[in-house]
């Protein structure tokens, strides 16, 4: 009796909620199919039902690589679309204003700083948590940025340059064991080992454990970042998250030791540091209070340990994944390489020895190198690393540039495609092209240093309050990483499937670097696959 009367009462209840969320969905539905039947909506052709995400989806398809903004810079030349144009991604993504021209993009960068995506929040919550700087805003933002910002400037930049040599010179050793070994290498792994020991050493002001393996779980967290999102397959989404979870307490684990023990260190230390002599991140995050002579609580240890983990993703996976481009580009461009042996020649002298010497002797040398300068530039052009993403400010319902104003619906974010500017042919001359050239200092008679291009376009470290911490920093690591390497080692890609014809309108790389001319999205956007290389030590190198 009890079950008879039970059972269609759970059925009933069953069918009532079933219902109420297909009333849910079709309102939610209709809403949006009225704001996008909007002729004044700048967008690609939209699916009264699946919106844009069909359209991406088939954009994606053409070409290899997680990443969605070369599908998205693809869609804007095909379509013609303007600087600011709707992408609908709804369910499986939310809804974006695509700012992808330079006035749009600085209405909420330069002009004004709109607040960081809740969904860049929730990306990166369950691995650095809610206290790094890059997830914060407002007064918590500030008074990080107060505490790390000292320490990256390009003045204290050049305090670290000791350090970046010496993890240089244990690159070129690496790289020139693999080359004597004949072996086919990751060399994204073996990049990234030297911007994690600069960033390791720049945040606790000593060196990683050199018998610890906290280089590979970093490197496999990252590499797993970005298939812990919403997935068509949840019992693989589910083994990642698991992954991901055990990878995070391991780092946990081990960083907070590191930070007790850093604590113990500078409150013991006499007299303290200050802010103009901080040897490194941490003690700037302690500084405060042990002045106050305070212990280190919780929201303290909190903030130290997500900004950590903050500053060892930002400062590894951005750097190696631009450094995998800067020397796929060397074993490409044979005419690119030689300019550089040449500047590198001529600032340096001609041996290793000799090259490291000057290094350590004058610093200053590595403001000597244009061209080197603008290979990296351009390669910054190519594969940007980053999309970045914003909410509109609380009330806002429409969003104005050069007078004309766009309509918002709850729940849009704006997303700022720096690739489609990067790539656009009325911004930088012939885009497909890698050419060091255009970012060397003017040789016309013009006396401001301005380049041929809008420098609201040119976005790889973005622009304004929230750019880039690391720029300095970052330049100085790529610099020097192609001084050690460039004149010593030929570089071989191999497994890259290269294409006989283009798959794509914005970009012939394909044809050349094969599958890595596209992007995998992790925490940064590297290339997408395993960067498999094959190194061999120069010829004329090898008697020196
Ligand atoms: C090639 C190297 C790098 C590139 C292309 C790059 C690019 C970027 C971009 C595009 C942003 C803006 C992200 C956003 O607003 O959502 C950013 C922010 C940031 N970067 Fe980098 N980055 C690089 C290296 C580094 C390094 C080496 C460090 C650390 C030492 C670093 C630390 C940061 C921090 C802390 C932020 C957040 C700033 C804030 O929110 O106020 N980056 N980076």
């Amino acid at each position: 009796m009890i079950l008879f009367l039970g059972t269609p009462s759970v059925g009933w209840l069953a069918i009532t909620a079933l219902s109420a969320v297909i009333v849910y969905l079709i309102v939610l539905l209709k809403a949006k199919r009225r704001f996008y039947r909007n002729e004044n909506i700048p967008k690609a052709p939209y699916d009264p039902i699946w919106g844009h995400l069909k359209l991406v989806g088939e954009y994606a398809k053409k070409m290899p690589g997680t990443y969605i903004q070369a599908p998205w810079t693809e869609i804007k030349r095909d379509f013609n679309l303007p600087d600011v144009f709707y992408m609908d991604l709804w369910p499986f993504g939310p809804e974006f204003v695509v700012c992808s021209g330079p006035d749009a993009a600085a209405a909420l960068t330069t002009v004004a700083a709109f607040p960081q995506a809740d969904m860049v929040r929730e990306f990166f919550t369950p691995t650095v948590g809610t206290g790094f700087i890059e997830t914060t805003d407002g007064p918590l933002w500030k008074e990080l940025h107060q505490m790390l910002a000292p320490g990256l400037t390009p003045g204290a930049t050049r305090g670290y340059h000791d350090l970046i040599i010496d993890e240089a010179e244990s690159l070129h050793n690496r790289v020139r064991r693999v080359a004597d070994s004949g072996e086919v290498t990751d060399m994204a792994h073996q990049i990234g080992q030297y911007p994690f020991s600069i960033i390791w050493k720049i945040f606790f002001g000593e060196k990683p454990d050199p018998n610890s393996d906290l280089y590979e779980v970093s490197k496999r967290l990252n590499d797993i970042s970005g298939s812990t999102g919403p997935s068509l397959n949840p019992i693989k989404a589910w083994q990642r998250k698991r992954e991901r979870d055990s990878l995070v307490n391991r780092l946990n684990t081990d960083i907070k030791k590191a930070i007790l023990s850093r604590f113990e260190k500078i409150s013991s230390q006499k007299p303290l540091p200050t802010r103009a002599n901080a040897t490194c991140l941490l003690d700037r995050m302690f500084l405060d209070q042990v002045k106050a002579g305070l212990p280190l609580d919780d929201r303290l240890m909190k903030l130290v340990l997500d900004n950590a983990k903050g500053f060892l993703v930002a400062g590894y996976s951005t750097t190696t994944d631009t450094s995998s481009y800067l020397v796929m580009m060397l074993s490409a461009f044979p005419e690119v390489v030689q300019k550089i042996r040449e500047e590198h020649d001529r600032v340096f002298g001609k041996t290793f020895d000799e090259t490291l010497r000057v290094l350590r002797d004058d610093p200053s040398r590595i403001n000597d190198l244009p061209y080197t300068t603008a290979m990296i530039q351009e390669t910054l052009r190519m594969f940007p690393i980053g999309m970045i993403v914003r909410d509109p400010p609380p009330g806002m319902t429409s969003f104005t540039v050069k007078g004309k104003s766009y309509p918002l619906r709850p729940g849009q974010a704006f997303a700022v495609l720096a690739h489609a500017m990067h790539y656009d042919d009325t911004i930088f001359e012939s885009p497909t092209e890698f050419r060091p050239e255009r970012f060397l200092p003017t040789t016309t008679t013009s006396t401001t240093d301005e380049p041929p291009f809008p420098r609201a376009a040119y976005r790889p470290f973005e622009r304004g309050l929230r750019s880039c911490m690391g720029q300095a920093l970052a330049m100085s690591e790529m610099k020097i990483a192609l001084v050690v390497l460039a004149r010593w080692f030929d570089f071989e890609l191999t497994g890259h499937n290269p294409v006989e014809t283009p798959r794509v309108r914005h970009t012939d790389l394909d044809t050349v670097l094969g599958d890595h001319a596209f992007q995998d999205s992790r925490f940064t956007a590297g290339p997408c696959g395993e960067v498999s290389m094959r190194v061999r030590v120069v010829e004329e190198e090898k008697g020196r």
